[in-house]
């Protein structure tokens, strides 16, 4: 994970390392010995004994979120599926080899056990029908919608070009890691008998039918509105949406009920952050008709339409749709507010000059997330030879200036349910890494909900390039490559550090860090010697400049504050995959591994003699005990080979001696 307030490590004795790595490495080899043999189909009596048995576990508590942290391997990446389920021939359970990715073929189950919900993935029992087969069925990470988990949301699934594998627990399953590449059917017919394994009396065709019986649009509309007012968003939102697939073919409404539905799915959909659609469906909702009880409803489609943009910071987009609002019901105070707020962040995206007091005191109001613009007009990508690409400034920017602000495009803090830091065994690279496992989670939903964005988070450096940045739209949403998001998090992610200070203690133990992502900071590179900061408040994002930096200057900040030289190289290489090769650390580098060693104690020993004495009135022979520490330090620097360079062994006891000499 990225700077500041990061937390690369866990600590973990060597026995665990080396059993962590262990069963990972006997999974994979596992699964190369059996790879493209036939499935041995399973005792559906026992796997349903294992599933009861597992689940009253968990419900026990013994499973289920503890202070333990989860570990997952990683580094075995396979697309997702492009297909349409239409296009995909239906296979058996029977049919299915080991380790294989089944592509071209579609798989249509039925789930016949409860769900057993673990951190790190859900697994049930699945039946083909009518074979009467059974399966294990597992959703990796990515398993839940809307905090709802997927396999527990229906109970007939078409698994498109279905993987069948070996769990990291050594047992053969049906293994999802897409969550685009399961569907659940719409017209599951709902099992009075729901987990009855053996029952092959239903019979499930592999292609979809219409849902019996049919109901009206206003039907479907008056249930979406009974399901809002139980608060069952994603039921609600499932409604709209068959009603408008009843009244819609070409996407425009034709009668007033199915403006309702769409001018209703806006509000769900605001509710549910599913920005794109609420934006889309409340314009599909204005009515354009002049009578006051339809400007009304219009005026509620502008809001709707405006919050939605606004949102997605798309500040002009939005302050349009509120002064349309405005025009309608020119009374509105709300609106009246929301458009002032969208010029004021149009104003802030232009000029970069926040109202930081203010923004401060909302903080400690308890207002999160902060309400501000991003301002990104000083700076571009560029590619920066060696590095990739990278940030560089437009114009000079002075030393303490702000170089640009930033709202994330997703936070998870500490203190959140959804917080997860897990740790990885990377198989590519052999490494163990933490990785902000709740954050990559977050994101894929806001993508899954929010296909606009994708492009942009796609197009973030990460090893594994899967669908690179192109958005591919499939059945009813987009395919996200949840293995490219991982490498994306894991290169480009920040650690913002808690959310509040003094209260929530806690809120950052192992299990929990907070982690976010900030885009465009993400382009900045890494150097020992950087010329800019980052600072939060709140959820905003600030990099100053540490220094005064010259038009077209690229920009670097910290990643790894050690002083340590292999410590820091060690974290780089680790965390980030690069050797740094900047002025600070070519000079380290030419030190002996002596004269590190020494330089390293030395500045331990000037670290505890800072915590133990006052510089403020400390005696002559304090100071002077001091300054033949500072002597020492000195001497292992090369005078000519860190000419203009920090000695940063000597930042503390120097720090020191200027507090006590000024008296
Ligand atoms: C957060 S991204 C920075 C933007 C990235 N360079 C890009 O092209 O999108 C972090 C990655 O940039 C590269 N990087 C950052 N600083 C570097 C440096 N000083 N030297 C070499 N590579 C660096 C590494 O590949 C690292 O994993």
């Amino acid at each position: 994970m990225a700077p500041a307030n990061q937390r690369h490590t866990i600590f973990l004795t060597p026995e665990e390392d080396r059993r962590l790595r262990k069963t990972f490495k006997d999974r994979l080899q596992k699964c190369r010995d059996l790879t493209g043999q036939p499935r041995v189909p399973t005792d559906p009596k026992t796997l349903s004994s294992q599933v009861i048995q597992a689940d009253l576990l968990s419900d026990m508590g013994q499973t289920g979120r503890s202070d333990a942290v989860v570990a997952f391997p990683v580094g075995n990446p396979y697309p997702p599926c492009i297909v349409s389920l239409q296009d995909l021939q239906p296979i058996e359970l029977a049919d299915l080899l080991v380790d294989t990715h089944h592509r071209g073929r579609m798989l249509t189950v039925r789930r016949v056990s409860p769900v057993v919900k673990l951190q790190a993935y859900s697994w049930t029992v699945v039946q083909k029908i009518p074979s009467g087969e059974t399966e294990r069925l597992e959703m990796s990470l990515h398993k839940s919608k809307h905090g709802h988990d997927i396999l527990e949301s229906g109970n007939i699934f078409q698994i498109k070009e279905p993987y069948f594998t070996i769990s990291d627990q050594g047992e053969p399953t049906l293994r999802i890691d897409h969550p685009s590449d399961i569907a659940i059917r719409k017209d599951t017919i709902p099992t009075e008998r729901p987990f009855e394994v053996g029952d092959s009396t239903a019979t499930i065709p592999d292609t979809q039918t219409p849902a019996l019986p049919t109901k009206t649009p206003k039907e479907w509309k008056e249930e979406g509105n009974a399901a809002l007012k139980q608060k069952d968003l994603l039921l609600a939102h499932s409604n709209y949406t068959q009603g408008i697939q009843l009244v819609t073919t070409d996407g425009t409404p034709k009668e007033d009920s199915t403006f309702d539905l769409f001018r209703n799915r806006a509000h769900v959909n605001l509710a549910l952050n599913r920005l794109d659609e609420a934006k889309a469906d409340a314009l599909s909702a204005l009515t354009n008709l002049g009578d006051d009880r339809h400007k009304e409803l219009d005026s509620k489609s502008y809001s709707r339409a405006g919050i939605a943009a606004y949102n997605l910071g798309s500040f002009q987009e939005a302050k349009q749709f509120f002064e349309e609002q405005l025009k309608l019901s020119p009374n509105d105070k709300e609106a009246t507010i929301r458009l002032k707020q969208a010029e004021k962040r149009l104003k802030e995206q232009e000029t970069g000059s926040y109202d930081l007091k203010k923004i401060k005191a909302s903080l400690l109001m308890g207002h999160r997330p902060v309400d501000a613009a991003t301002f990104t007009r000083n700076v571009k990508i560029k590619d920066s030879p060696g590095r990739g690409r990278g940030l560089y400034v437009t114009c000079a920017i002075k030393a303490g200036d702000i170089v640009m602000a930033e709202k994330p495009f997703c936070v998870v803090w500490g203190h959140e349910a959804q917080a997860l830091t897990a740790m990885t065994y990377d198989t590519r690279h052999d490494r163990i890494r933490v990785f902000p496992a709740g954050l990559a989670k977050s994101i894929v939903q806001k993508l899954s909900d929010n296909p606009s964005q994708v492009e942009k988070i796609m197009d973030l450096y990460g090893d594994y390039r899967g669908l690179d940045k192109q958005l591919i739209i499939r059945d009813s949403g987009p395919v996200i490559d949840t293995f490219q998001i991982h490498d994306i998090v894991a290169r480009n992610a920040f650690g913002p550090g808690p959310a509040y200070t003094g209260r929530h203690q806690g809120e950052q133990g192992d299990s929990n860090a907070s982690a976010g992502l900030w885009v465009m900071a993400a382009y900045i590179n890494h150097s020992c010697i950087p010329n800019a900061k980052l600072e939060y408040i709140g959820d905003l994002m600030l990099i100053r400049a540490t220094r005064s930096i010259s038009a077209n200057e690229e920009i670097f900040h910290s990643y790894e504050g050690s002083n340590d030289f292999d410590a820091r190289s060690a974290a780089l290489m680790n965390t980030w995959g690069f050797t740094c090769d900047c002025k600070l650390c070519e000079a380290e580098k030419a030190d002996s591994p002596d004269v590190r060693k020494k330089r390293g104690e030395l500045e331990k020993e000037a670290d505890a003699f800072v915590q133990g004495e006052t510089a403020s009135g400390a005696r002559r022979m304090v100071i002077l005990k001091a300054k033949r520490l500072e002597k020492s330090i000195q001497e292992t620097y090369d005078g000519e080979r860190y000419k203009g360079l920090p000695r940063t062994a000597l930042v503390s006891i120097q720090k020191w001696i200027a507090e006590a000499s000024t008296r």
